[in-house]
């Protein structure tokens, strides 16, 4: 953890090359955490009245197969919109759920073979710190008795030491052994969130999962718990993997970072080469939502990250960000630009989800669907109707007669003819292929990282230099 807000000292440069340093010697070393293709699927409509009644049973895939590694001492990162799975994959990582597939090496031994005194000992040594330290604390019991909790159930030392042990935890944390008796509601979020911290350090853990730990804190509050958490890190060697939305946390506290989206890894690695030079459109697309001071940044934020995270029920083919992508690749023989060619492929998207309503076609409803297909002399006023209503800028040729044929066939409700005529014109290869992680060969040395993106490696033909639609 390199916390480098205002309150952690005056010598930010010095600071920041050490803990660079110390964090490539971290890593030179084995991974604490080896997560490998790790699946999380959470399964709708299957309950025995669902099989009775037939109902097909649907796969929520939270994790989709992500794997890295997190060394001893370091900081890592887990950033992605809300939904994406970073707390599942936190949650599943320690085993508080069972994993649909895949592996998670602790100390090089599979949690998930881990039976008897060894998952014991797993559950000591890795722990969890929530978000939400009210609901995480049981309201009926003292901070005293919410902390000595875990020393009672593994049962550590006796009455008198674990009480002792409670005592210097509070302290250690920043509170008052004269609390020891109050009950969670007494205290402040920030202090809330020191007793859930004490708790979860009370069996003295190597590693903990800090799931979204200062987002429900005030601003002010939050650099504090930081900072207490950067202590605690080099007090007792602690290794994090800190679960956040917000970009600010996870630059000022992480070593390296890994991008979630939608259940998969789209971007790893340290975290100033990530947030200097981001790669994944997803990441760039993050990074640039940030709010920004000034007006002209303002208004450029306004062009990303458009839209909601797609259902993991039914995730998009090929890469999974390509529903939303800036620099999503259009046919190698396309002469296109990416603004056209995003509308035409948010278009596609409508067409094939049938997500455009028919009801009521043109002014007044001119054309209704319902009432029968549209005859054959209007078609070309529905079609215009329909295009007035579904594009913002007007496309030019031959992307214009394309788009018109298309729309001609919704005139008899024929979506599958209109999809094919657009996908037979438009299908990227974004759709057609998954991306796999893998390092970016081609940029300098110290940008060498993985990433998930058909623009790196091996660049296809006509693609978006990823570094021109940033400015
Ligand atoms: N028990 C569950 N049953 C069904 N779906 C679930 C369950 N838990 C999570 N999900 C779904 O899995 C996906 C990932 O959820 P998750 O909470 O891991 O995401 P997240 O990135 O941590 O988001 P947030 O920051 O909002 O918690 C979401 O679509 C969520 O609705």
């Amino acid at each position: 953890m390199s916390t480098d807000t205002p309150q952690s000292g005056t010598n930010a440069d010095t600071d920041a090359d050490t803990d660079d340093d110390a964090a490539v010697e971290r890593r030179s070393h084995e991974p604490l955490v080896r997560v490998r293709n790790l699946q999380k699927y959470f399964w709708e409509n299957d309950s025995l009245l669902d099989r009775l009644l037939g109902n097909d049973r649907v796969a929520v895939r939270a994790v989709d197969g992500v794997s890295f590694d997190i060394y001893e001492g370091e900081t890592l990162g887990l950033v992605g919109e809300s939904g994406c799975g970073k707390s599942t994959t936190g949650e599943t990582l320690l085993r508080l759920q069972e994993p649909t597939d895949g592996r998670v090496e602790f100390e090089g031994q599979n949690v998930y073979d881990l039976a008897g005194e060894a998952l014991t000992e797993f559950r000591t040594d890795a722990q969890v710190v929530f978000q939400d330290p009210f609901s995480s604390l049981d309201p009926r019991m003292t901070i005293g008795d919410i902390v000595q909790q875990p020393l009672d159930i593994h049962d550590v030392g006796t009455e008198d030491e674990r009480r002792e042990r409670v005592r210097d935890l509070l302290e250690r944390v920043g509170l008052s052994v004269d609390q020891l008796d109050r009950y969670p509601h007494e205290f402040s979020g920030g202090q809330r969130q020191r007793i859930g911290i004490a708790r979860a350090l009370a069996l003295e853990p190597d590693f903990l999962v800090l799931d979204e730990p200062t987002s429900a804190l005030d601003v002010s509050v939050q650099a504090q718990v930081l900072n207490l958490l950067d202590d605690l890190q080099d007090e007792f060697d602690l290794t994090y993997l800190l679960i956040s939305h917000d970009l600010s946390v996870i630059r000022h506290v992480c070593d390296r970072v890994a991008v979630m989206y939608l259940g998969e890894i789209v971007e790893i690695g340290p975290v100033a080469d990530l947030f200097e030079v981001p790669k994944h459109p997803y990441t760039k697309a993050l990074l640039e939502s940030v709010p920004r001071a000034s007006t002209d940044e303002r208004e450029r934020d306004r062009e990303t990250l458009t839209g909601d995270v797609p259902s993991p029920r039914d995730p998009p083919s090929g890469c999974r960000f390509r529903t939303r992508c800036p620099a999503v690749i259009p046919p190698e023989d396309l002469e296109i630009e990416q603004e056209t060619y995003r509308e035409l492929m948010d278009l596609r998207q409508r067409i094939e989800g049938e997500d455009i309503s028919l009801e009521s076609v043109g002014e007044d409803g001119q054309f209704a669907l319902e009432d029968g297909p549209v005859p054959e002399a209007d078609v070309p006023a529905f079609v215009a109707a329909l295009k007035e209503r579904l594009l913002d800028r007007d496309l030019p040729s031959p992307h214009d007669e394309i788009v018109e044929e298309a729309l001609a066939e919704l005139a008899t409700s024929d979506w599958d003819a209109a999809a094919e005529r657009l996908r037979a014109e438009y299908e990227s290869v974004c759709e057609r292929a998954h991306p796999d992680l893998r390092t970016d060969e081609q940029s300098a040395p110290e940008q060498h990282r993985p990433v998930a993106c058909h623009l790196y490696g091996e660049s296809p033909p006509n693609a978006v230099d990823p570094s021109s639609w940033r400015e």
